[in-house]
């Protein structure tokens, strides 16, 4: 189809999304938020009918903060769906925003404003900690996650993590029962999994734990290949470190990187390893003494970037419209995904108005049910300015380099 009929189109198919939302209740925002394999995201706003209808939503917008429950960070674990709702051409998810984007973004952000690719090991600590513990908690009920990735990672506006994307996960009642499904993205994929070998859920996932800690301090990914021989041959001879990473992180990162996964360090291990252990002091004497709004306040950065929009109790109430057009075949199986996706002309945060032509990434038309309640679809963050390092969904830089 040529530029102008697929523009028109996708204006068409925009504008019909923007009705089948106000019918339930939802103002949809031009405002794209992201876009993976399988869905676009939308800022959206909740109208008062909506809210009326639904207390839990009600309550979560108009008290958005993080509260705690029996001594456990609420808001660590995994974002929060408030509905569902289907036609014959697409489906929606409603959930929480995320007010400040996925971490491949922020280690972008991060690595721009420090002109320094990665984040600093600190904060990669208290970021890391939170990601290990919404993993425990997973496993801890059963669950494997075997889709962690730098995308499927959220931080809200107080720079909580929050684990999304649950398309692939899986509950396991036995600790040691062996998968088969290939799933995930190959950069993140234990290689156990890429062997095609029969693999532990729990184990894959702390190979991808792995690999995000080294996204996360040097703004690459540890091993990446197109293929997957290639990518294993990489896996073997190990991940290289910059200078200047300290020798506990290189270590933690190391221990998660095991080729045979019952050498690779379990979640416990990770908890009390030497590198982790300022993280856990501070979130001991946080919980012990200090309310969490105050914790948030003193240990988070300020984020002007992502500031969430302010609106007064009385306006509708921001959140985020997911849109998941249906995913091919099961949820279960998803291809290989080793090429490059070309990055989008720039990654979408501006607000546009309806008929401006911001709309060509809609979310295309697709036929059947939306993916379990948990799977959330996830897209990617992918910037292309000059001057900005790229960071892409399936790399975190491309050919050894930053950009
Ligand atoms: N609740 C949220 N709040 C803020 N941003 C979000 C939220 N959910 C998703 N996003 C953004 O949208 C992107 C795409 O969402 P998502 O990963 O669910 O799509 P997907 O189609 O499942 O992606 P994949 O290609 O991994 O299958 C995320 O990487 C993130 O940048």
């Amino acid at each position: 189809m040529k530029g102008s009929g697929r523009h028109k189109l996708d204006q068409r198919t925009f504008m019909e999304q923007v009705r089948e939302c106000r019918d339930k209740g939802y103002l949809l925002s031009s405002k794209k938020i992201g876009s993976g394999a399988f869905s676009k995201v939308y800022l959206a706003y909740a109208t008062h009918e909506r809210m009326q209808h639904n207390p839990k939503l009600s309550s979560d917008l108009r008290g958005k903060h993080h509260t705690m429950s029996n001594g456990r960070w609420v808001g660590v674990r995994q974002v929060q769906l408030y509905e569902t709702y289907q036609n014959s051409q697409r489906s929606y998810l409603v959930l929480e925003l995320a007010a400040r984007g996925d971490l491949l973004e922020h280690i972008n952000n991060m690595s721009d404003r420090r002109c320094c690719p990665g984040l600093e090991e600190e904060e990669a600590r208290r970021l890391f900690w939170q990601l290990v513990s919404a993993v425990a908690h997973c496993h801890g009920a059963g669950i494997v996650h075997r889709d962690l990735k730098c995308e499927n990672i959220l931080l809200d506006d107080r720079g909580f993590l929050k684990l999304t994307d649950f398309g692939f996960a899986n509950r396991t009642r036995l600790k040691d029962a062996l998968l088969s499904t290939f799933c995930g993205s190959m950069a993140y994929t234990a290689p156990e999994i890429l062997m095609s070998k029969k693999y532990s859920g729990q184990q894959a996932d702390l190979w991808s734990l792995g690999v995000i800690l080294y996204a996360m301090v040097t703004g690459k990914l540890p091993f990446k290949e197109c293929q997957p021989r290639r990518m294993l041959h990489l896996m073997r001879r190990g991940p290289t470190f910059r200078l200047g990473l300290s020798p506990e992180c290189q270590d933690l990162i190391r221990g998660l990187l095991q080729l045979r996964p019952r050498t690779r360090l379990g979640l416990q291990q990770v908890a009390v390893h030497c590198w982790m252990l300022p993280a856990a002091h501070v979130l001991f004497h946080t919980v012990l003494s200090a309310t969490p709004e105050k914790w948030a306040d003193s240990q988070l950065p300020a984020s002007p970037d992502h500031a969430e929009p302010s609106a007064d109790l009385e306006s509708p109430r921001p959140i985020l419209q997911l849109q998941c057009p249906q995913r091919q075949g099961t949820t279960k199986g998803r291809t290989l995904d080793t090429e490059l996706k070309p990055p989008e002309a720039h990654h979408k945060r501006e607000v546009g108005s309806v008929g401006s032509g911001l709309y060509t990434a809609a979310a295309s038309a697709g036929t059947g049910a939306c993916r379990q309640l948990l799977s959330l679809c996830c897209a990617s963050a992918i910037r292309n300015m000059p001057g900005h390092y790229l960071i892409n969904r399936e790399q975190v830089g491309r050919k050894g380099q930053v950009r």
